[in-house]
């Protein structure tokens, strides 16, 4: 099967988040129909929805031998090992996977929208892509990454010492 490259955003605010968000990159990296390419540094970021602890985020640039749903029940079998309590809409979470770009597809299905709808206007997102994909162009605004995050309010978002 022909592989794909895609990006995916990577977030966690509850437990040891950065030990769980690398343990998810090394996860993902054992399935056999995945390589993680490469991944950002670790941004410490302030919550965007309602009031919780601060998230660590970050991106990583995958290749998959696998269809967008695929992939996509791949990522949610991940959060699920790794997310042993309920979560709230846009709540805590010790792990959430996002599937942000998926080649240059543009899809809507009941269960998968690419690319992901709400990563234009999330800096917590486009600072860490904007690491490994700067030029990446968005199959739907047709902006690059970069040119997107230059109209993104960055202020709570800040790279954390290796
Ligand atoms: N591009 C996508 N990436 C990940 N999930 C998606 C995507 N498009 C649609 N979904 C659907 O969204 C569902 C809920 O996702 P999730 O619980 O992670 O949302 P959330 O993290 O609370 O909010 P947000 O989607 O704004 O990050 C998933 O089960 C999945 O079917
Ligand atoms: N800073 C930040 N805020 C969020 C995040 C996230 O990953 N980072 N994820 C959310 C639900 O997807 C809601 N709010």
């Amino acid at each position: 099967m022909k592989l794909t490259k895609c990006a995916i955003a990577l977030g966690s605010n509850l437990g040891d988040s950065l030990a769980t968000l690398k343990s998810a990159i090394l996860t993902l990296n054992n399935t056999p129909e995945i390589a993680v390419k490469s991944h950002s540094s670790w941004y410490q970021t302030a919550p965007v929805g309602p009031p919780q602890p601060d998230y660590i985020n970050a991106c990583a640039i995958l290749e998959v031998a696998l269809e967008p749903e695929q992939l996509l029940a791949n990522l949610l079998e991940i959060e699920r090992k790794f997310n042993r309590i309920r979560r709230e809409k846009w709540g805590p979470r010790t792990l959430d996977l996002d599937l942000l770009l998926y080649d240059n597809l543009i899809l809507e299905t009941p269960t998968l929208t690419l690319p992901h709808p709400r990563m234009t206007e999330r800096a917590f997102v486009l600072v860490p892509l904007a690491e490994i994909a700067p030029d990446w162009v968005h199959p739907v605004t047709k902006s690059a990454i970069v040119q997107l995050l230059q109209t993104a309010d960055c202020s709570g978002v800040q790279k954390l010492p290796l």
